[in-house]
């Protein structure tokens, strides 16, 4: 188990996920959540702080192995986060001596397994397909983006507006994906998937997270991306994404959308007494 520290400050872990990058709190014993938007913010600083793509707290909870808590690098809070989900699933694993965990989340109770080679996958439960695609591409078509028949929209336990293209590389992210996120559409913002066929149930992904910019990986993301694309009859239900930062794998089952791919531990640290009074 993580070492807290109490005396020495409160301790985090830095993992990531193909490159989606984590900071990792471990709040059980301690009596209940320590993150507020405040210290997420100023954590998530990548010059004044430690920096991350998402924050996840570990609480309690009764009936499971843990609950988890995301927190964007901007201060907002995430419903879902995949990647985040199975590095802590790897820590817990490790942690209790087991193979299988179970965590609940905003969206409700995940399981989460490693697999034989060596992956760690979770269940990201049911897609909700928010809205037909074809309203949706009215409402964003714009001179600067073939839209290709429009957007699809998918919850993941967050929001995610897939857009697929010929060319995922050539497409400006940074100024399209903060337009998506912030249309009047979206009342709670959106995530933002860019993602072209490149062979037989396989896509190459762009995304641009809500809260968070442009990151190297998105595991929810992927998983839109993929039932997004099966709706669509462009790949079957089990795809390879090749993202900046890796491939995970998504496998679109009765029980759910299972995602996969590599965990990493970086470091471990305490925070200083400064940061601890932006809590
Ligand atoms: N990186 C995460 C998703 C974060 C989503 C967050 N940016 C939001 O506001 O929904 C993942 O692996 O699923």
């Amino acid at each position: 188990m993580m070492d807290m520290g109490a005396s020495s400050g409160l301790g985090f872990m830095k993992m990531h996920g193909a490159g989606n990058d984590f900071v990792v709190i471990d709040s059980r014993g301690r009596g209940g959540a320590l993150v507020t938007a405040g210290l997420a913010r100023g954590l998530g600083d990548r010059h004044r702080g430690v920096g991350f793509d998402q924050l996840a707290e570990i609480r309690d909870q009764e009936g499971a192995d843990c609950a988890l808590d995301f927190w964007n690098s901007d201060g907002s809070r995430s419903g879902a986060c995949g990647n985040a989900t199975r590095c802590v699933s790897d820590y817990l694993m490790r942690d209790l001596g087991r193979d299988e965990v179970t965590l609940v989340t905003a969206r409700g109770r995940l399981h989460a397994r490693r697999r034989e080679d060596g992956l760690v996958a979770v269940n990201m439960g049911a897609p909700q397909l928010l809205w037909s695609e074809i309203p949706l591409a009215r409402a964003m078509e714009t001179d600067s983006l073939p839209l290709e028949g429009g957007p699809s929209a998918v919850g993941m336990g967050n929001p995610h507006c897939v857009f697929f293209v010929d060319d995922a590389e050539a497409v400006d992210l940074a100024g399209r994906g903060a337009s998506v996120e912030t249309d009047p559409l979206f009342p709670e913002r959106t995530n933002v998937e860019f993602a072209s066929l490149i062979g037989p149930d396989r896509l190459r992904l762009r995304v641009w997270e809500r809260g968070a910019g442009i990151t190297l990986a998105c595991g929810s993301g992927a998983c839109a991306t993929a039932v997004a694309a099966a709706r669509r009859g462009l790949t079957g239900r089990q795809v390879r994404l090749e993202m900046d930062g890796g491939v995970l794998e998504v496998d679109w089952r009765d029980e759910g959308v299972w995602l996969s791919g590599p965990v990493a531990r970086v470091f471990e640290g305490h925070l200083s007494p400064e940061m601890m009074a932006l809590a």
